[in-house]
């Protein structure tokens, strides 16, 4: 992992595949990252050790990263996606892969923003990158060879899973595996409220929620799981668990579910429309 690589815009998600790759073995040495504010980059240089910029400080601190990069990680919000790449598309290396991990940002409103030619590549990834548990979807651009795409899939292995789809699905991983992290964390969340109004202390309600969902999640983890099969493992019949379960099915989870994926979905393609 030879490459020079330029976070642009480190916040949530950015940060977490930096965190990913630096534990990976990426050296810090080989990254730089750029924001909005001094005291964030303070943070990030801080954190991990590597080359932070604000914008807020030097205005012309993503011109400045991306100069002598082999790989320009695009991640603010996507509403800023198109102007960051217009600024530094002057500068840009010519062979420099850009990565986007925007939602909603299409490889071909990318592909306009920047100069003619640029190899592009299009991701959805998730938060569980920084520890080493990530989604990554892979699309490539126009100019992308297969090489190039090889390489970030490659590079992106050590966040996770990384599976390569057409760009028309890249709105449905998002509501899968890109928003995913949080529907799981908002389980968690509910568990612990209902822990509580049964009688347990708030904070070790907590607890047994957040392990619950750790360790199920550790058992997902194993090589073929089957959800519906651990699920009824846990599941005596006519027990405690089955009382659950039939009243998430009466109250119509499952549909409750689907319904927001699909909303998450149709406000990506809203927001590509909305970029225009
Ligand atoms: N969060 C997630 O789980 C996921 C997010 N994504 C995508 O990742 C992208 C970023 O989202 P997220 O990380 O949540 O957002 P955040 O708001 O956490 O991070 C955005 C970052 O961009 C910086 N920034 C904004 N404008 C500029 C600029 N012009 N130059 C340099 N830095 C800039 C901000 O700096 P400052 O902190 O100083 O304001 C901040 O660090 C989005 O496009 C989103 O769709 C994709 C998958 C999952
Ligand atoms: O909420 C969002 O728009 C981003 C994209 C996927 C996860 N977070």
């Amino acid at each position: 992992m030879s490459y020079k690589i330029a976070f642009l815009g480190c916040g949530s998600m950015n940060e977490a595949i930096l965190a990913g790759l630096l534990a990976a073995g990426v050296h810090k040495t080989d990254v730089i990252a750029t924001v909005r504010r001094g005291e964030r980059a303070d943070e990030l240089a801080k954190r991990y050790g590597v080359t932070a910029m604000a914008t807020g400080e030097e205005s012309d601190a993503n011109q400045q990263a991306v100069r002598g990069a082999s790989l320009v990680i695009i991640g603010v919000k996507p509403i800023g996606v198109t102007d960051l790449a217009a600024e530094i598309g002057p500068v840009l290396p010519h062979g420099a892969v850009v990565v986007s991990v925007a939602a909603a940002v299409s490889i071909e409103q990318l592909e306009r923003a920047l100069p003619a030619g640029q190899p592009v590549i299009r991701t959805m990834p998730n938060t569980p990158a920084r520890v080493g548990r990530g989604v990554v979807s892979v699309s490539g651009g126009t100019n992308a060879t297969r090489e190039q795409i090889d390489q970030v899939k490659e590079l992106f292995a050590n966040l996770g899973l990384v599976v390569e789809v057409p760009e028309e699905q890249v709105d449905a991983v998002s509501a899968v595996s890109g928003s995913g992290p949080a529907y799981a964390f908002y389980l968690a969340e509910a568990m612990a409220d209902a822990g509580a109004k049964l009688g347990l202390d708030p904070e070790l309600s907590l607890l047994l929620a957040r392990e619950t969902v750790v360790g199920a999640g550790y058992m997902l983890a194993e090589p073929g799981a089957d959800p519906a099969a651990l699920r009824k493992a846990v599941t005596s019949p006519n027990g405690t668990t089955e009382r659950a379960i039939a009243t998430f099915e009466e109250r119509g989870l499952p549909d409750i579910i689907a319904d927001g994926a699909r909303a998450a979905a149709e406000r990506s393609r809203a927001i590509t429309r909305e970029l225009g």
